[in-house]
């Protein structure tokens, strides 16, 4: 492949746009190829393949470059070029032979790039491309398992679909999207995994509601709420609704499924996706206050917090966030996740079960919070069973979901 300067300036602009005005990384690149029609198939691919490689890798490329920071349009196309140089060792992919010789790279010296390459696989925080900061708090919870999570971290996640059984079957899915271009993933019955990475959502399959995108390791967290036809249920934390459409869809639509949240355009979306899915027996309800939470003391027989966290149980679908993640966050969000824990199982009726789930690999934000809310609610609530996923373990994003039975 050629490098073409219209290309590395798309891919410098998205840059800056991510690490200078912190916008979402998905987000620009999605902009960015809808806004440039007249790029083909590969230019597209070249385009969001790089920007999401730069920003996986920011610390390791800036290292090699011998930068501190970047903002100026320059430092992008130095970085990009930079990268170019070290991807080959780096992902084991060829690409082209050497730099072009353009002025922007002008600065660009080969040799000493290859020697700040091989000094920084000696240091994990930056062979890893990870903030200080985070890869100490990682260490200080993991111990040893952080080598091994971290490096399956930092490779692409496949794209998994869940077949939405309101409306099909995985066979009929299987038949519709090509046998041979999806795999079944065991011990997850409506997940299909596609063989090769691409977009669905404009697939007619997806916009007549056939299947949701959804990870394998998410897709194990609404069957662990034990759910039996004609339930009601509750989803305190529904966000856009993934869990809340697989829990209507295990239920058949018989029952109900309340899906609450305190942001009012996630469950519009939700309404959406309802509708899509063939989805008739759940509801939404905005939190606006505690009072709302109290007003439904007693009344679920399954309840599902997934809560707020800091979503490193997913950075290979999200990699920006290992730069915009803070360690004020991770401490405040704890404490949020506290008081929905404490607060919300409330709305559990006794005899009723609830899982509490994080996207994290942090035992703080995961098995010791229920630990603390099972030793100080020993007279009402039993831990019957927890469970994570894990990147490096069985290929699934990493979340952690505990089964608790509401006994007084
Ligand atoms: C991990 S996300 C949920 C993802 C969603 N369950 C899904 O499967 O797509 C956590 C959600 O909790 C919501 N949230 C944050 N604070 C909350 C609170 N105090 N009460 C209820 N929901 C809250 C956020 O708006 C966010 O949508």
């Amino acid at each position: 492949m050629k490098l073409h300067k219209g290309l590395v300036a798309a891919i410098a602009d998205a840059l800056r746009d991510i690490f200078v005005k912190n916008r979402q990384a998905d987000r620009v690149v999605e902009q960015l190829l809808k806004s440039n029609k007249k790029w083909g198939a590969r230019d597209r691919a070249f385009i969001a393949e790089n920007t999401y490689e730069i920003v996986r890798w920011w610390r390791l490329v800036k290292y090699c470059a011998e930068m501190k920071s970047a903002s100026e349009t320059e430092e992008f196309w130095r970085l990009v070029g930079v990268w170019q140089i070290i991807k080959p060792q780096h992902l084991q992919k060829v690409h082209f032979e050497t730099l072009p010789d353009w002025a922007e790279f002008a600065e660009i010296d080969p040799i000493s790039i290859e020697t700040r390459y091989a000094e920084a696989l000696q240091t994990r925080k930056i062979a890893q491309s990870v903030p200080d900061w985070l890869d100490e708090v990682c260490e200080q919870e993991l111990g040893k398992k952080w080598d091994l999570e971290i490096a399956a971290l930092n490779v692409p996640a496949p794209v998994v679909l869940r077949v939405n059984t309101l409306k099909t079957s995985l066979e009929e899915v299987k038949t519709i999207l090509g046998a041979d271009l999806v795999s079944e993933v065991a011990g997850v019955p409506d997940a299909l995994v596609l063989n090769k990475r691409q977009s669905m959502q404009q697939s007619e399959a997806f916009k007549s509601g056939l299947f949701e995108i959804q990870d394998a390791g998410s897709q194990l967290i609404a069957p662990y709420l034990d759910i039996s036809s004609g339930m009601s249920v509750i989803d305190a934390c529904a966000g856009a609704g993934g869990k809340s459409l697989h829990i209507a869809s295990l239920l058949q639509n018989s029952g109900s499924v309340l899906a609450m949240d305190i942001e009012p355009f996630k469950l519009e979306e939700l309404k959406k996706r309802a509708q899509r899915n063939g989805v008739t027996n759940l509801e939404t309800m905005l939190i606006e206050s505690e009072d709302i939470i109290h007003s439904l003391s007693q009344t679920a027989d399954r309840l599902l917090l997934d809560v707020p966290c800091s979503g490193l149980g997913v950075l290979r679908r999200n990699p920006d966030s290992k730069w915009k993640l803070k360690p004020e966050f991770l401490e405040n969000i704890r404490q949020v996740q506290w008081t929905i824990l404490s607060t919300y199982s409330d709305m559990v009726k006794t005899g009723g079960k609830m899982v509490y789930a994080t996207c994290s690999i942090l035992p703080s934000e995961s098995e010791e919070q229920v630990k603390r809310f099972t030793k100080s609610r020993k007279k009402q609530w039993k831990l019957v069973a927890e469970h994570r996923t894990s990147v490096a373990k069985d290929g699934f994003d990493g979340f952690y979901m505990a089964l608790l039975e509401r006994v007084g």
